[in-house]
């Protein structure tokens, strides 16, 4: 993708975002003024050792956490200023959310669990676009089956299935292969990578695994705060390098 064409379709960026938690001698400064650029269709992956900021960084860019300064603008935006209220309803309308924990509902069945964003959004679920992710998951044939009587990999599926479900304008995936064997982790990464390919999804994936992070189009490098470096068209081996360079 050209430069012109990044800047058209800019989804959402950070500027100089700080994250200071608590104040005095005991404050964290867990972000020092990071930077970054999010364009439609591209997959990113966040890596960085053990408290180098990762999830503080994804929870600033979905407003799940407020920055201590800096701004962070999501579909042209701004989300800091915004209401919690705001905050709330700017997350169901326009983000997806995969967690390392799956968080589906145990009463609910998959359909119901897949289904369940989208309606508590007050919108009407396109029955097309349901068919489409439910096939591409492969998940039909359990659609009445409750989170329990499913696998991880299958469940983590639902919860993908969901969060594609109202086409966000981001996709939020933290660690979501933390809990799966290599096997179903692979597969859920290659429908979030089949997702960006085919239907323009944006996704920001956070991740220990270099393996993971190899499906991704772009990795941003954290350490202690700071973006350390960037690569793109990521191999495992590179990202491996680049690891280890950040942790020496
Ligand atoms: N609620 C909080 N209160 C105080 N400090 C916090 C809080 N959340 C995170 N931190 C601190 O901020 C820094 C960054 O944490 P963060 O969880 O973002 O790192 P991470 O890269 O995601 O780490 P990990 O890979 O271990 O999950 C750490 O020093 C952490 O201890």
């Amino acid at each position: 993708m050209t430069g012109a064409q990044a800047g058209a379709d800019e989804v959402m960026s950070a500027a100089k975002v700080v994250k200071t938690y608590g104040a005095g001698d005991g404050a964290v400064s867990a972000l020092r003024g990071v930077s970054a650029t999010f364009v439609r269709g591209r997959f990113t992956a966040i890596m960085g050792p053990s408290g180098s900021g990762k999830s503080t960084f994804l929870h600033c860019l979905a407003g799940l956490d407020t920055v201590t300064s800096g701004a962070v603008v999501v579909g042209g935006i701004d989300l800091t200023g915004l209401s919690r209220t705001r905050l709330t309803e700017l997350r169901r309308d326009r983000m997806g959310f995969v967690f390392q924990s799956f968080n589906l509902l145990p009463m609910l069945t998959a359909e119901e669990n897949i289904r369940l964003t989208v309606r508590l959004a007050g919108r009407r679920v396109e029955q097309g676009w349901f068919d489409t992710v439910v096939d591409a998951l492969g998940l039909r044939a359990r659609l009445a089956h409750r989170p329990a009587e499913l696998s991880g990999g299958q469940q983590q599926r639902v919860a993908v299935a969901r969060a594609l479900l109202s086409r966000p304008e981001v996709l939020f995936a933290d660690e979501p292969t933390g809990n799966l064997d290599s096997r179903s982790g692979a597969e859920v990464l290659g429908f979030l990578r089949a997702a960006v390919d085919d239907y323009r999804q944006t996704v920001v994936m956070v991740t220990h695994d270099p393996v993971a992070a190899a499906y991704a189009d772009r990795v941003l490098f954290l350490a202690d705060g700071t973006i350390a470096d960037e690569l793109t068209e990521p191999t495992i081996d590179a990202v491996h390098t680049r690891m280890r360079k950040i942790e020496d």
